[in-house]
Formats: structure tokens, sequence, C-alpha cells
């Protein structure tokens, strides 16, 4: 039975459908991280949060892991590389929390505005009634910076703007248009952004946004900027943050993620004009009910292998390819997977070459072209996460062309290389999905990619399809398809589809025939 290991907390709606599918469910949610290491060989399918550091360690303990769904949006503490090496597909679940995050940092935004919390203490705790310490800005008319215009820093700026904030937007990876048809301003330079009164982070963590605010920034920003931060720690350096804080210059921060966690030790704790919150951003319960189920789909999708939703290593994104690509897709790993069979020696090169409109989707097709060429030496090892890097650390070079059309609307051609040569298998789809190999070493040729069948290269003389019909109806075998090309050097080369398997015997007996240059046998 395959398992899937639910690492940290998630709704129980995600257990149940996993349960109702019959996969095999172990709950180590309250399991210490140290000893989780020793269930993670078990486990076919891994469920985690931010506390679960998908790292090297972990990975060495997941023998078995096929697929990790991370249940929320960021992977900084997912090493995707690390997975993609393993054949691990990583996955995420990407906006079914963005409406709590959304939320959170309009309580926070709001919160700093009028230092809340402490406003609450001093009442609650301290018994104290004292208004006139509790003097705050309005968000209204004040500019508000946000870093990151994706799922959740486009909506955080559309609520704002309904507070009549000026919404200055910096995201270099997106079009201008995206912030100014929403009526806002967009801007390359991130001074603009050290300009505002508020300023929010709404990015990933990675090389390029870590310490994205450092001590250099916050001399640049407004004496009493308030900064917020519900994305990841780190973003803003928290030494220049408390540093800033502790100044003054800074007028207060609302922050849910640190750069450790959990961070109940954390120099900001000691700070007084700062709201935190632990890491709540995904924390309600709609947000945390959508996301169990839909990373329990994502979990059961994947143990089935019939998709992938929000894929993060895969090579391409098959959410991206046009409908009339997936057909070639699929006849490209198949005559790649052919081409290994009837040229069974270590790969030392694969080549795709494209004629037609397929030829755009050229780069995003190689991955398929490696899956099947090595389909035949490395079995369900190989996927289409791992097949870059076995290519690379295996020396096999791999190359991609547009070609000009010969003739079909749309074709595609492998040539696979080994040591002994190499082998170049060519298709086409008619309609919408019919598939055929129209080509092999540059014999024509016409039939589907299916079944069983022996490829027979020979001296084009009379006799040849006699003696091969004899040698097979000897052993009981049913010719279902004969296909014959032709070249102009007295070379033939058949495809004889049979409805049995050709075991090594009937292979020696037909590449004994004296006419026979070759012969092979594939299934595909
Ligand atoms: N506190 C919490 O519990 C939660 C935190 N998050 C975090 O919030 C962040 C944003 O999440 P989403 O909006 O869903 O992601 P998203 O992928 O939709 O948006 C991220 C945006 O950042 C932009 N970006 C990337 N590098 C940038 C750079 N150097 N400068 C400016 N912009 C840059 C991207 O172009 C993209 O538009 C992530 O770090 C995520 O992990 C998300 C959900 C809950
Ligand atoms: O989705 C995200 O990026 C979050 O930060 C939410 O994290 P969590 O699943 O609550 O640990």
């Amino acid at each position: 039975m395959k398992t899937v290991i639910v690492c940290d907390a998630i709704h129980s709606k995600g257990f149940e459908l996993l349960k109702q599918e019959g996969v095999e469910v172990i709950d180590a949610t309250k399991v210490p991280k140290n000893e989780l290491l020793g269930l993670m060989d078990k486990a076919d399918v891994a469920i985690t949060r931010s506390p679960t550091d998908v790292d090297e360690t972990f990975l060495n303990a997941a023998t078995n892991l096929k697929s990790l769904v991370r249940a929320g949006v960021g992977v900084d503490n997912v090493d995707l590389e690390a997975c993609s090496k393993r054949g691990i597909i990583a996955m995420n679940v990407p906006t079914a929390n963005t409406i709590a995050a959304v939320e959170l940092t309009m309580a926070h935004l709001l919160a700093s505005a009028r230092s809340l919390p402490q406003a609450h203490n001093h009442l609650k705790h301290d018994r104290v009634w004292k208004r006139e310490k509790w003097y705050g800005v309005e968000l209204c008319g004040k500019k508000l910076g946000v870093i990151g215009f994706g799922n959740i820093g486009s909506r955080v700026a559309v609520r704002a703007k309904s507070f009549e904030m000026e919404i200055v937007a910096y995201d270099p990876y997106i079009p201008s248009s995206k912030v100014t048809d929403l009526g806002m301003t967009y801007t390359e330079n991130f001074n603009d952004i050290l300009a505002c009164d508020f300023i929010t982070i709404h990015t990933p963590k990675n090389k390029e946004t870590l310490n994205i605010i450092d001590d250099e920034e916050i001399v640049q920003m407004k004496e009493g900027v308030r900064l917020i931060n519900v994305a990841r720690g780190g973003l803003y350096n928290e030494a220049a943050l408390e540093r800033g804080l502790r100044s003054g210059k800074v007028a207060y921060a609302a922050i849910d993620v640190f750069s450790y966690e959990p961070a109940a030790d954390h120099p900001l704790l000691e700070i007084e004009n700062i709201c935190v919150t632990p890491h709540l951003g995904a924390n309600t319960l709609e947000s945390q009910e959508k996301i169990a189920i839909q990373a329990a789909e994502q979990a059961l999708a994947a143990l089935r292998g019939t998709s992938y939703p929000n894929a993060l290593n895969l090579p391409f994104k098959v959410e991206e390819l046009p409908p009339f690509v997936m057909p070639y897709v699929e006849l490209l790993q198949k005559m790649s997977h052919m081409a290994a069979q009837i040229n069974k020696h270590p790969i030392t090169s694969v080549r795709l070459e494209a004629e037609g409109n397929i030829g755009k989707y050229v780069n995003s097709m190689l991955t398929f072209a490696l899956v099947g060429s090595f389909r035949e030496s490395l079995g369900e090892t190989i996927n289409y996460v791992n097949a870059g890097f076995v290519a690379k650390e295996k020396g096999v070079k791999t190359s991609t062309i547009v070609e000009p059309k010969s003739g079909y609307d749309n074709k595609i051609t492998v040539k696979v290389t080994t040591e002994k040569g190499m082998t170049s298998i060519s298709g086409t789809v008619f309609g919408e999905s019919e598939q055929r190999i129209v080509n092999i070493n540059g014999f024509k040729t016409d039939f589907k990619p299916k079944g069983k069948m022996i490829v027979f290269k020979n001296s084009d003389v009379p006799g040849v399809i006699m003696d091969i019909s004899s040698i097979l109806a000897e052993h009981h075998i049913n010719i279902a398809d004969f296909r014959l090309g032709r070249d102009e050097h007295g070379m033939a080369l058949a495809v004889i589809l049979v409805d049995e398997a050709i075991d090594k015997h009937i292979l020696a007996k037909l590449n004994g025939l004296k006419t026979c240059i070759w012969a092979e046998y594939a299934v595909l």
C-alpha cells in the first residue's frame, strides 16, 4: 500500500481525504523533528509545512520518497535541487492561503498605525486608561510601498487603496500594467519604496530578496516609517530593523515571520514598538481547510502518477503546453524509448529536431526524449524531474534544433547516439491524436507506436519477407502488421508488429538470416 506521511499539522479534512482513498497515512504531526527522520523511509509522498526543513538530512532519510507537497506557498526551506537530483517532484499549494495572509497583513498594517497591541496591554494588563499615550497615524493619504506584487502583495494593495492609501509597487518580474491598471504607481526605482510611509513586503525569500531592507535602506527611509513583514524572516535584516526601531527612525514594525522559528527567544521581542505574531499568515480555518484538501488531492494525484499540480521542479510546466503538443510529447517519449531499445548501448547524446509549430516547444520537450531514452536502462527510476540531471551526470550531450518543414505540418525526430552509432526516429501526429512513426534511420515507414515489434534491416533482395515469416511461424508468432521501407542503396528496413513476445532465441535466428544486417526487438 502507498504511504503518505503528514509531517506538520494540517486540517482534518486532508487526513479524511487521504484515508478515504485507501492510502496508508502516517500522522507525524506530533513527532519531534529528530524522530521524524526515522519514519521517513516508509513514505512515498510527504506533506510538509514551514516547520519541516526539507534538506539533505531529511531527503537522505526519505529513501522511498517520490513526491513532496508543501502545504503552503513558501519553499525557501525546501532544497528543490536536492529533490530534483533524487527524482522527487516537489509541489506547493500556492493560492489557498492567499486571503489569509492578505488579511493578516491588513491587520498588521492597522495595528502598526495605532499601536494596537501596546494600547491593549496597557489597558488590559496594566489597567491604565491613558488615551493621550496612544496617538496613532491614519492610513488615509499615506503612501504604502509594496515590494512584490504577486498573489498577496497585489491584494494587499487593493485593500489598502480602499483605505485611500497611495500605492507604490516594486516588482521587477511583472508587467507594469498589472499595477497601473489598478490606478497605482509602478516603480523600478527601489528608492521610491524607501520614500513611503508604510512598507510591506510580499516576495519569496531567495538570494536576491534576503536582506533587501538593511541598514543602508533604513537610513534612506522617512523618519517614522512603519514596516510590515508577513512574508519571510530575513527579508528585512533583523539586526538592522532592531537598530532602526531602537533609534526611532522606524516608528513601528509588524512582524509575522522570523529568520528562525520558533522564535520565542528572538531579540526583536525585546523591543517595545513592535507587533509580533507567531507565523500566523496562513492560519485561518478557511485557508487551512482549503490547503489541507488541496495538499491531499495533490498527494493522491502524485501517488497515482496522473498529474503533479503546482510542481516546482519539473523542467517544464505541463499547464503551459498547448493541447496540440501533448500527443507529440507522448510520441517523442515512445520514439526515444524505441531508439534506446534497438540500439542498446550506453547513450552518448540525445538530439531533438522539430519542424513546424511544434518547434516552439522543442526545449520543454527534450525532457520527454531523455526520459524515453533512459527508460530502457534505468526503468522507473528515471522521471521528468531527474532526467536532465541524469543526462548531465552520465555526460550525455543534449541538443535541440528547429528545422525547416519537409512535408509534414509538424514533425519531430529524436536522434539517440550510443557508442555503436546513431538511431534516428521521426514521427508526426495526424488529426488531433493519431501518432505515427514515419521514418527510422532514413527509411520511410508508417505505423502506430504501440505494442511489440521487430525492426529488421536487410539487403533489399527477394525472399526476405518469406524468411522472416517462416521463422516467426515456426515459433507460433502471429504477424499483426508488416511495414517495409527501402532506400536507393539496396537496403531495406522492416517494422514487423507481432502479437507475441520475441525472445532472444528467435531474435538470434532472425539475425542469423543471410540477408539480415541487424534485427532488434522493441516494446512500446
Ligand atoms: N506568513 C505566512 O504565513 C505566509 C507567508 N507567505 C509568503 O508570502 C510571500 C508572497 O507570497 P505570494 O504572494 O503567494 O507569492 P507570489 O509568488 O504570488 O508573489 C511573489 C511576488 O514577488 C515578486 N518578486 C520576486 N522577487 C522579487 C524581488 N527581488 N523584488 C520584488 N519583487 C519580487 C514576484 O515577481 C511575485 O510577483 C512568500 O514569501 C510566501 O512564502 C505566504 C503565505 C502565508
Ligand atoms: O505558505 C506560506 O508560505 C506560509 O508561510 C505558511 O506557512 P505554514 O504552512 O503556516 O507553515
